[in-house]
């Protein structure tokens, strides 16, 4: 385990349980890009969110579920101090441990060096942007309980509200691309996070696939086993670009408003 984590992990459980039912739930939060979408500032993850960085919005999200008993949040590689800092000035709940790591080039690399950081007692690990700080309790919930309920992976999803055409890509950007097909949208979804996985079934996943992939998920695909969905949320969008960041404080504004979050 890390350098930068409590002394003594609270959440930590004793050694193997036996059933699925009862594993405990780690969080890896791979938070260390860049957000070159976004435009200049900080890292996308200290950006803050009402005063709170987008970060700490996502710990918070994730440690609300009861069931996760650490968090390992994978930094910036010049981060991991700065992090820790902030973990420590936002209190999580005295279940939940945390851990912090320094983060890879990719985000497939963040994700891998995160569940290194996992012991092995955690027989559930869910894999959860930073970049999705607003992510429901409920959601979470629901996708730890359909890996405890058997499956190797879990992804919260939605219908799309557009229509999608796969082009031939443009060699420079903004040239006209030709449209080579339009998939049936109704059999589509967009994915989002946590995404929840048996814990030797992600470790497999990325001992495993070495070419680039968008998500965890794909790379159990690859490995052949099944991949399910749960309904996913609105409020778990990620923010990618700056219009993204209007919609969040727009969203926690609401927030405080109906519940006093
Ligand atoms: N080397 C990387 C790249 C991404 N991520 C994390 O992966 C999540 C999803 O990535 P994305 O939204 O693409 O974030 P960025 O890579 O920061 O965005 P951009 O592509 O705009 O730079 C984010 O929480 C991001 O911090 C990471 O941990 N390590
Ligand atoms: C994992 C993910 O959030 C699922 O939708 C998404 O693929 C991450 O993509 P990004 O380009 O790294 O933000």
């Amino acid at each position: 385990m890390s350098d930068e984590s409590r002394p003594s992990p609270a959440g930590a459980p004793a050694g193997p349980l036996s059933t699925p039912a009862q594993a405990p739930v780690a969080a890896v939060i791979p938070a260390a890009g860049r957000g070159v979408r976004l435009g200049p500032g900080a890292p996308k993850a200290l950006r803050a969110l009402n005063g709170t960085p987008m970060l700490i919005h996502a710990v918070h999200s994730l440690a609300a579920s009861r069931h996760v008993s650490l968090v390992v949040v994978v930094a910036p590689a010049d981060g991991p101090t700065e992090v820790k800092s902030l973990l420590d000035a936002h209190a999580l709940p005295e279940r939940t441990d945390f851990v912090v790591v320094p983060g890879g080039e990719s985000r497939q690399e963040s994700v891998a060096l995160g569940l290194a950081a996992v012991p092995p007692e955690y027989g559930v690990v869910l894999v959860h942007d930073a970049a999705r700080p607003l992510v429901p309790v409920d959601t979470v919930d629901a996708v730890i309980e359909a890996v405890r309920d058997g499956a190797p992976a879990v992804v919260p999803a939605l219908p799309l509200a557009d229509t999608v055409k796969e082009v031939e890509p443009a060699t420079e950007p903004g040239a006209p691309e030709p449209v080579v097909a339009t998939p049936e949208r109704a059999r589509l979804r967009a994915v989002q996070t946590p995404q929840g996985f048996d814990r030797a079934t992600l470790v497999r996943a990325h001992e495993t696939v070495t070419e680039d992939v968008t998500d965890d998920a794909s790379m159990v695909e690859q490995l052949g086993l099944p991949v399910v969905t749960v309904p996913g949320h609105e409020e778990a969008f990620k923010v990618t670009r700056p219009l993204d960041l209007v919609l969040a404080e727009a969203v926690l504004a609401r927030r405080r408003l109906n519940d006093g979050y």
